[in-house]
């Protein structure tokens, strides 16, 4: 076992040449079976096995410095770099991240997860090494997806000002977690096909030689200009043109190929792309053929590919599906976008049946919201589909181009609360915060998925900015009972007594059931209302409530900063009603990964943790 000589950073140094083939293909075994364990994002690391090996043989750390795009592909590095043993606590509370992380390894220069990030930091990495006379590289690794992605481009039109060597590395697997789209990685398509741009080159210089007198002159001079008959041949040269060396493309499991090329590229003076070509999935045949299910990974069979458990119930992800196709069918008005996540926000049975009124725009949420704000504009209602931290990124979209012209576009906001296995840069737990600060906009949260079904259709039909937040995983099928229309701005009561109020926001009302159950068996009584708008906020329940509540409980899954629940105190306070208000929610910090139900119990979001809360909270008012 080669794997078993690697056990820190650059170890894979001593290995010999004709180990690193075997040692590729122990690699990509141990990461199949590791993975089929805990779950986790395979075919992105499978695909980058070789060129994750041959920087650790082409370059130094942790003295140079990577950074990985998005992160999900590192585990290979993770490897190179001690942390052999982490794989089997991978993504679980207290175990080693699914992403690079500062604090685990000094290999880890810089945390990422959400996507498009690391040609900025690199270039950051690269300035701070100039000011600080360091001689280390730095290099950046992105893949053609997220180049996609805004901050992308905003970066390569930076790195081209570089004086010094900054190497950013274009893993071009032609797939995002779906396929990739756009005009780039068209582009990248062409580039792609080195054989077709080869013959082209060959089939050009001799035709140009055939020029009698001129022909061996032209191609003279053109071979002495700087990226010669590349610049003819490939229109644009996108990344030359902007003052940025291209090498490739190169093969991505060429480990010779791929160490001559980062050679090359260290003795370049500024900045250089390295076009990286690489199949997704490499080397596990299920992957291969199904890079979308093998991206994020649950626990499967290696034999057969096969999830380890079928689900039994209904995600809201695929009820919001449903949902979508059938308001789609109504009504010709209503279009669909995604940030480059059909799959993930369950767009993609939309996209079937309406491929004209689908919009996949890439890894791009701002241009997805400004985008969705000009179909609003122009008559259509857009229902923007993304992950509530993705959303994070077009705050401005939604506050500027959405809601100051107060245009109707629906965010479903899907992954809400805690999501678990990806940790703090996934949790979604600031949306209310987020969205609640921006005037005309609308929040709701269902409690159950009718509710979903319903709020989407309120929405749908709405006129004006409306989110409606969901959390990943199994849909709650309870409470069927309580289904009354939705009315703009209007809370549900669902149990009526007196005493202690809970006043929960969308997923929190199955908690506060099983709270008020505690409560009830310990001998108290208790009101549970369902809040459903976080924005406008229910003001004459609040009122009412404050009539025969001693205490209001407020439950939500996003931090208390700026939440559903710092509002309805700040209204009891400002109105002076008589009633103590305890804010159940997330703590100001960043939930790390792990279980859900866990860490529901190690931030007190947890029914047992919360009734305590609520019972000491009672007895003081006493
Ligand atoms: C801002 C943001 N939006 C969406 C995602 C979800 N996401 C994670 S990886 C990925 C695809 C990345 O494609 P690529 O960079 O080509 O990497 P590959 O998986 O193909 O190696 C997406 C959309 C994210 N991490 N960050
Ligand atoms: C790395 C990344 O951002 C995505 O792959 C994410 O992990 C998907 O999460 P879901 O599994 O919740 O769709
Ligand atoms: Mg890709």
């Amino acid at each position: 076992m080669l794997l078993e000589r690697i056990n820190q950073v650059n170890d894979i140094k001593k290995l010999d040449k004709s180990e690193w083939e075997p040692l590729a293909q122990e690699i990509r075994d141990f990461l199949i079976e590791k993975i089929s364990v805990t779950g986790g994002h395979l075919a992105s690391n499978l695909g980058v096995v070789e060129l994750t090996m041959a920087m650790h043989l082409a370059f130094d750390f942790p003295q140079d410095q990577v950074v990985w795009d998005v992160g999900h592909q590192s585990y290979t590095h993770k490897l190179l770099t001690g942390r052999k043993a982490g794989f089997d606590e991978l993504r679980k509370y207290g175990g080693m991240s699914g992403f690079p992380k500062r604090k685990e390894s000094d290999c880890d220069c810089f945390d990422t997860g959400h996507s498009s990030t690391s040609i900025s930091a690199g270039i950051g990495l690269v300035k701070a090494r100039e000011l600080t006379g360091g001689s280390q590289s730095v290099i950046s690794v992105i893949g053609d997806g997220s180049m996609t992605g805004g901050m992308a481009f905003e970066a390569l039109n930076n790195a081209s000002q570089l004086k010094s060597n900054f190497i950013i590395v274009l893993n071009d697997n032609q797939m995002s977690i779906a396929e990739n789209v756009g005009g780039l990685s068209q582009y990248l398509n062409g580039m792609r096909s080195a054989e077709g741009y080869n013959n082209f080159k060959e089939g050009l210089q001799s035709t140009l030689e055939k020029i009698p007198v001129y022909g061996d002159g032209i191609v003279r001079q053109l071979k002495k200009t700087k990226s010669g008959l590349k610049q003819l041949v490939i229109p644009g040269m996108f990344f030359e043109d902007m003052g940025i060396t291209y090498l490739g493309p190169v093969d991505g499991h060429n480990i010779d190929q791929l160490i001559r090329t980062f050679k090359e590229a260290k003795r370049v003076r500024h900045a250089v792309l390295i076009h990286v070509c690489t199949k997704k999935g490499k080397g596990y045949e299920p992957a291969e053929r199904h890079p979308s299910r093998f991206h994020g990974a649950e626990p499967f069979v290696i034999e057969t590919g096969l999830p380890k458990s079928r689900r039994a119930k209904a995600n809201y992800t695929d009820i919001f599906s449903t949902v979508m196709r059938k308001l789609g069918d109504r009504d010709e008005k209503v279009v669909a976008i995604t940030a480059a996540m059909p799959d993930g926000t369950g767009l993609k049975r939309f996209k079937n049946m309406f491929p004209e009124r689908f919009f996949d725009v890439g890894i791009a949420e701002q241009h997805a919201v400004t985008f969705a704000a000009g179909l609003a504009a122009g008559g259509m209602k857009p229902v923007v589909a993304v992950y509530s931290s993705f959303l994070q990124r077009a705050y401005d979209q939604v506050l500027h181009d959405v809601c100051i012209q107060n245009l109707h576009v629906v965010f479903a906001i899907d992954r809400a609360g805690l999501v678990g296995s990806d940790g703090e840069t996934h949790q979604g737990i600031f949306d209310l915060s987020y969205l609640s600060s921006i005037p005309n906009m609308t929040i709701m949260a269902p409690k159950n998925k009718w509710e979903l079904s319903d709020m989407l259709k309120f929405a749908v039909n709405y006129e004006g900015p409306a989110a409606l937040r969901y959390p990943r995983g199994e849909a709650y099928d309870g409470l069927q009972e309580f289904r009354a229309p939705i009315e703009y701005g209007k809370s549900e009561m669902l149990y009526e007594e007196a005493d202690i109020a809970l006043l929960a926001v969308g997923s929190m009302v199955k908690t506060a059931e099983q709270v008020r159950n505690i409560l009830k068996d310990t001998g108290y009584n208790c009101t549970l209302v369902n809040a459903r708008f976080v924005k406008p906020l229910d003001e004459q329940m609040v009122e009412e409530m404050a009539k025969q509540h001693r205490i209001l409980v407020t439950l939500e899954e996003n931090v208390r900063s700026g939440g559903f629940g710092d509002h309805v105190l700040e209204y009891v306070n400002d109105r002076k009603l008589d009633m103590t208000v305890l804010n159940i929610a997330l703590p100001d910090e960043y939930v790390e990964h792990g279980n859900v139900a866990l860490l529901y119990k190690e931030v007190g979001l947890d029914a047992e943790t919360i009734a305590k809360q609520i019972i000491t909270a009672y007895i003081g008012q006493m």
